[in-house]
Formats: structure tokens, sequence, C-alpha cells
């Protein structure tokens, strides 16, 4: 079997700073609150030899690309069973468990997603990082990991590999 080099970039500035509540069930959610979300990605590759994956400045260009489109809003998840969102003029009007809840559609973004929890946040990058471009087609790939905080000690991930490898 051959041994596989792992690329891990988890930068200081791949971070979102973000307001978000999290829905327990149909009748529990948190109040509004927001943290500094920080990224970490892993790329494993089998070893060559010329002893380099790929170059991980395309890693770091790319992830603080995707924070930044995450940076400084409220994050709502468009793909929730409890919530539901509505657009009314220049406000996003939530409804949760009879309760209506509204935001200034310019501090949102809706994201395809069932809940605003890490590892929902890292399931989105993942397959952000994944389609958007060929990379994972241009480089040979076995396995990427994408790992968000939303404080130290606590994180969630999401893991693609090889389909060959599963
Ligand atoms: N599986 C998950 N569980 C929870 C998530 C999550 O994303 N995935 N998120 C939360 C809350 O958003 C909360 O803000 C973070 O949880 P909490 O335990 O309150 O942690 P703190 O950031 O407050 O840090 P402490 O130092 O532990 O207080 C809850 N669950």
């Amino acid at each position: 079997m051959s041994s596989l080099i792992t690329i891990e970039v988890n930068k200081e500035d791949m971070k979102f700073s973000a307001a978000h509540f999290t829905i327990f069930s149909a009748t529990e959610r948190e109040r509004l609150h927001g943290h500094n979300f920080r990224v970490s990605m892993s790329i494993s590759s089998p070893a060559n030899r010329n002893g380099l994956a790929f170059s991980y400045k395309i890693l770091k260009d790319k992830m603080r690309a995707l924070c930044d489109e995450l940076d400084e809003y409220t994050l709502l998840p468009a793909q929730s069973q409890y919530l539901a969102l509505k657009h009314e003029g220049d406000a996003i009007v939530a409804h949760f468990n009879g309760e209506t809840l509204w935001f200034a559609k310019s501090d949102c973004k809706l994201l395809p997603i069932p809940n605003t929890t890490v590892e929902a946040f890292a399931t989105y990058l993942l397959d952000r990082f994944l389609h958007d471009d060929d990379f994972v087609s241009r480089y040979d790939i076995a396995q990427v990991e994408m790992k968000v905080s939303s404080g130290p000690g606590q994180w969630g991930s999401c893991i693609w590999r090889e389909a060959s490898d599963i």
C-alpha cells in the first residue's frame, strides 16, 4: 500500500466572524449570537518522487476567499426543516415555532445548509472547495478534510475521499 502525504492549512486569517443560532429541534433554538469561526483544511495525496503534493498557497488563497464570503454576516440555514425564511422588501422574515424573527436583508447570507452548526459549515465549505474548481482532478488527491471551529476546543468536520478509497 502506498503512503499518503498530507498538507494542512489553518492560518489565523482563515476565519469568518458571523452571527447565527443553532436549532436543536422544532421547538428549541439558541438566541442569535456570534463567533469568530476558524477554518482548517487538510489534503492527502499519494507520496511521490518530487516530495511535493502541490503548492499550498493555492489552498490558502482559496480558503481566505471562501471565508471572506461569510465574514460579518448573519448566517441563516435555507434548508432547515424547522425554520421558514421569506424575503419581504429589504428584510428577511424567519418563522420558527410560532415566533417571527426579522433580519435586514443586507446583513444576512442564506446558505444551502440545514443548520448553522460547525459541522454544516464544514460540509458547505468542503462542497464549495470541491466543486468551485477542478483542484481534485488537477492533482492526485486521495482525501480532503474541512474543519470549522466555533471556539477553542470545539470543531466540526467533513471528509471527502476518492471513491476507490472508500
Ligand atoms: N454539534 C454541535 N453542537 C453545537 C453547536 C454546533 O455548531 N454543533 N453550536 C452550539 C452553539 O452555537 C454555541 O454557541 C457554541 O456552543 P457552547 O457550548 O455554548 O460553546 P461556547 O462557544 O459558548 O464556549 P464555552 O467556552 O464552552 O462556553 C452549541 N452546540
